[in-house]
């Protein structure tokens, strides 16, 4: 059974005629995106943000309008995918290297879904290595500031290099921590200089749609959490 795919479409039935989506990226909103390319083409109107070039370029492919930000006031709905999710479903994101549009676009956004398969569920987050994204400048010093936070971070590289971000950034993928309060541990990260942003997704998604492997699905609804107006 595809969990991701199973997800990622029941997502997807949620969009509304006119709404402004925003697209995240990794292979599970890869699915998400496929499917509403199929909605488009069956006569859905919708515009959309992506989060990523890689889900620009697939949304343009299917024919999803991709519109400029300024010309976006709040996104409806925003589906992408997680690393993990726990019980209070706070996340870990970043694996796919986009979590800082992805949090840009979260942000702006009245209602983030997320889309996953039952491996994504976790107890306590922190056995998928936590993403920070970091600028280049002296981020030797940024990684020394990681280590002090006993984060044991890793640069993370791709064909010898240091793998460089939409942005222009590093990551530094934190292994081996249990993240047992999320909320302070996102407040210290990105109070030391040279962090851009972490992948921790802290009271930020609405629902999780979790595929199963029986090929049922569960929605978890953060019901203290209503749709934000961002404007
Ligand atoms: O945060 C992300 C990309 O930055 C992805 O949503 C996350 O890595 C999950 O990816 P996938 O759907 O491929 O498992």
């Amino acid at each position: 059974m595809n969990t991701k795919k199973l997800a990622a479409e029941r997502a997807v039935e949620a969009i509304e005629e006119g709404m402004t989506v925003g697209l995240g990226t990794g292979s599970t909103a890869y699915f998400a995106i496929e499917r509403l390319g199929q909605r488009v083409k069956e006569g859905l109107n919708v515009r959309a943000v992506a989060t990523s070039k890689r889900s620009e370029e697939q949304a343009l492919a299917l024919g999803i309008p991709i519109v400029p930000f300024a010309e976006v006031g709040q996104i409806d709905m925003t589906i992408d995918g997680a690393d993990e999710v726990d019980r209070n479903l706070q996340l870990i994101k970043g694996g796919g290297g986009a979590l800082l549009r992805e949090k840009i676009v979260a942000a702006r956004s009245a209602k983030m879904f997320v889309v996953v398969g039952e491996d994504k569920m976790v107890d306590t987050l922190g056995a998928f290595p936590l993403p920070v994204e970091i600028v280049p400048f002296a981020h030797e010093w940024t990684l020394d500031a990681l280590k002090a936070l006993q984060l044991n971070p890793g640069l993370r590289m791709e064909d010898g290099e240091p793998y460089v971000t939409d942005n222009g950034n590093y990551i530094a993928d934190c292994r081996g921590v249990s993240i047992d309060d999320p909320a302070s541990l996102h407040a210290e990260l990105n109070a030391i200089p040279g962090v851009v942003e972490n992948g921790l997704f802290v009271e930020m998604a609405h629902t999780v749609v979790v595929g199963r492997e029986d090929g049922s699905l569960d929605l978890f609804t953060r019901s203290s959490l209503p749709p934000k107006s961002v404007l």
